[in-house]
């Protein structure tokens, strides 16, 4: 085949020439756009000196000012010659042959720097088969990101953790750690970890820039040892990017993913069984993620389109492979995360390699779910999703407690649905802005606005029963929550002091020899009892007898409220008792339990 190719280049060049390029079905489609949030793009690399040298033709063209590349194949035809076969796609963005790196960094993968710097989880795949310039593609992307990190404009402190890994079959990798074993296991709060892989503390381009080298030399020798390519594996790498000054809020992500190549290229056939068994279980994740990929957008889709999510088609089959479990809360529908995804399908234009070229661009254009064009959704006082910028607002200015947060700061121009995509700790710092608001309140507002959004989604009815005895909606949502507030009207205007009961919660500055339970900044307590209503021997978490105290001032028996895994969320703990003294007391905090998470959250 390659033999009649390189006979026939004049003979197709000539086909090439007098091709008139059809009109792509899908450009003309203009009932929407492509998903915002997943951006699919085509880098076509340049031909390679010896492809040239071979003598083949490109086989890959990207149509001027446009979206669209053109594909052809020559075809033997028994009567008429060499005939050609033409085919277009379509996907977000093309990066022709003469583009550089910089320009895909400054068009797609710049505006995730800030977005993970803010909170947000940004994610890279580069795809495509061997040799197409993925790695190429990556690591220079890599090092972009890097400058933009370590030295670039971005505003605030921010602490950088990196961690790079690969994923051979189900097996796991340390790149950082002279390719050690790890494991990837997912804890019993659904969040997937990457047992056992070490992450780096980065403070200067340097040292960042040394972590991406060693992870490639790495990879290279390994592949070199097993008489193998790097296209055999998937390589992650994980950025942290942690927020000293909002401690509660998640971390910004972001992941770089080379994978695995989707085919291997001419050499197919020399494949040996076990070579099939690995192309078999490449091709299986990459199906995977496709789905992963697709079904993420479809649920995101569907809720810009109607406010909630609808369709149970929408399936996201994260668990069905490693990389897609590592990657999990990059598709995880249900999940709080905002996330930005950048697809880059690398593309070789030899057309030699043209049928694999072929499979690179059907499968980037599938990754693209075409947004409807935005309708105005009907306003719904109860679905975020369904407010303009007004509403929004004065849903803030109503519902963000005392003092208000100042809806003009936290949202100037956005939207319901724009505000529920802003990374959480973005939507914190916002909230700070406004004088005299404390991080509890910001963040017992932003989990108010994520509920409320979530109980949109889950259509919180009233069960069959419950309708059946006519009770208000509103009602029994409010009989299912369960709030330390104290339930006398008007009660707030009472100092809490003289208010004191079982159930309250109070935040505490605590005393030297409480350091077993002084959590850094969150010194919260549920109040039990007063202390001299227990028996003479109870003794609180530090042995000391609970009645029997020197201090001054009336003294209460407080169950410890620590901080629980899940962001925001916090435990009583029942049996961790201390004595707190009234003068050691700052104020009330409210919180609400959660009947989901079994967890307590802080609420305005
Ligand atoms: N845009 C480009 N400009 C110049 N050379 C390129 C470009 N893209 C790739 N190359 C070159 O093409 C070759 C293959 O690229 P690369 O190793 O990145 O491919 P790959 O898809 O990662 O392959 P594998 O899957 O085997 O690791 C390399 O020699 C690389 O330098």
């Amino acid at each position: 085949m390659e033999q009649f190719l390189i006979e026939n280049a004049d003979h197709y060049n000539k086909l090439v020439a007098a091709y008139k390029p059809q009109l792509s079905k899908k450009t003309g489609d203009d009932t929407g756009v492509g998903n915002p949030d997943i951006i699919v793009s085509t880098r076509i690399r340049p031909m390679l000196e010896d492809e040239t040298a071979q003598g083949f033709p490109s086989g890959v063209f990207p149509r001027k000012s446009t979206n669209v590349v053109d594909l052809h194949e020559l075809r033997k035809a028994i009567r008429w010659g060499p005939s050609l076969n033409s085919s277009n796609f379509t996907v977000d963005y093309v990066f022709g042959s003469e583009s550089t790196t910089a320009e895909i960094y400054d068009q797609l993968v710049q505006p995730l720097v800030p977005w993970a710097w803010g909170g947000g989880v940004g994610t890279l795949f580069a795809y495509g088969q061997t040799g197409s310039g993925k790695t190429f593609t990556v690591s220079g992307l890599e090092r972009h990101i890097a400058e933009t990190l370590m030295s670039g404009p971005l505003e605030g402190d921010r602490k950088i953790n990196v961690c790079i890994i690969e994923l051979a079959g189900q097996t796991a990798f340390d790149l950082l750690n002279a390719r050690k074993q790890i494991s990837i296991l997912e804890d019993s709060f659904g969040t997937s970890q990457m047992a056992g892989a070490l992450e780096h503390a980065v403070t200067s381009l340097d040292a960042f820039l040394e972590l991406i080298n060693t992870a490639a030399s790495l990879r290279h020798t390994a592949a070199t040892q097993k008489n193998d390519t790097s296209s055999r594996s998937h390589a992650i790498c994980r950025i942290r990017i942690e927020n000293p000054s909002v401690p509660s809020a998640e971390d910004g992500m972001l992941y770089l993913v080379d994978l695995a190549g989707s085919e291997a290229a001419r050499d197919r056939s020399a494949h040996d069984t076990a070579r099939m068994k690995e192309a078999r279980e490449i091709n299986t994740s990459l199906s995977v993620l496709k789905d992963c990929i697709r079904g993420r957008a479809m649920v995101d889709a569907d809720i810009q389109a109607t406010g909630k999510s609808t369709k149970k088609a929408a399936y996201v089959p994260f668990r069905q492979s490693t990389l897609t479990k590592t990657l999990k809360h990059v598709f995880e529908p249900a999940g709080a995360r905002s996330c930005k995804t950048v697809v880059v399908a690398c593309v070789n234009p030899c057309l030699a390699d043209v049928g694999a070229s072929k499979n690179t661009l059907r499968y980037a254009e599938m990754l693209r779910v075409v947004v409807p064009k935005a309708k105005t959704l009907e306003y719904n006082p109860g679905v975020p999703a369904t407010w303009n910028n007004e509403q929004l607002r004065a849903w803030i200015d109503a519902n963000s407690g005392q003092p208000p947060i100042s809806s003009a700061l936290l949202a100037p121009t956005e939207s319901g649905p724009q505000l529920l995509r802003l990374p959480i700790p973005t939507f914190l710092s916002r909230c700070l802005q406004t004088p005299s608001i404390t991080p509890e309140q910001a963040q017992a507002f932003q989990i108010k606005f994520w509920k409320t959004h979530v109980d949109a989604q889950t259509q919180s009815r009233p069960t069959a029963e419950e309708a059946d005895l006519g009770l208000d909606p509103e009602i029994v949502r409010q009989a299912r929550l369960s709030c330390s507030a104290d339930p006398e009207e008007g009660s707030s205007a009472v100092p809490f002091m003289e208010r004191i009961r079982p159930g309250m919660v109070v935040s505490y500055t605590t005393r030297d020899y409480f350091l077993g339970c002084n959590w850094k900044g969150t010194n919260f307590g549920m109040i039990m009892c007063p202390a001299e209503a227990v028996g003479e021997r109870v003794c609180d978490l530090m042995g000391q007898k609970v009645r029997k105290g020197n201090e001054e001032g009336r003294r209460w028996l407080v169950a410890v409220i620590t901080p629980a895994i899940l962001p925001g969320a916090y435990l009583v703990n029942v049996w961790k008792q201390i004595v707190v003294v009234e003068e050691q007391m700052q104020g009330e905090i409210l919180m609400e339990y959660d009947e989901a998470t079994r967890y307590y959250y802080l609420t305005v």
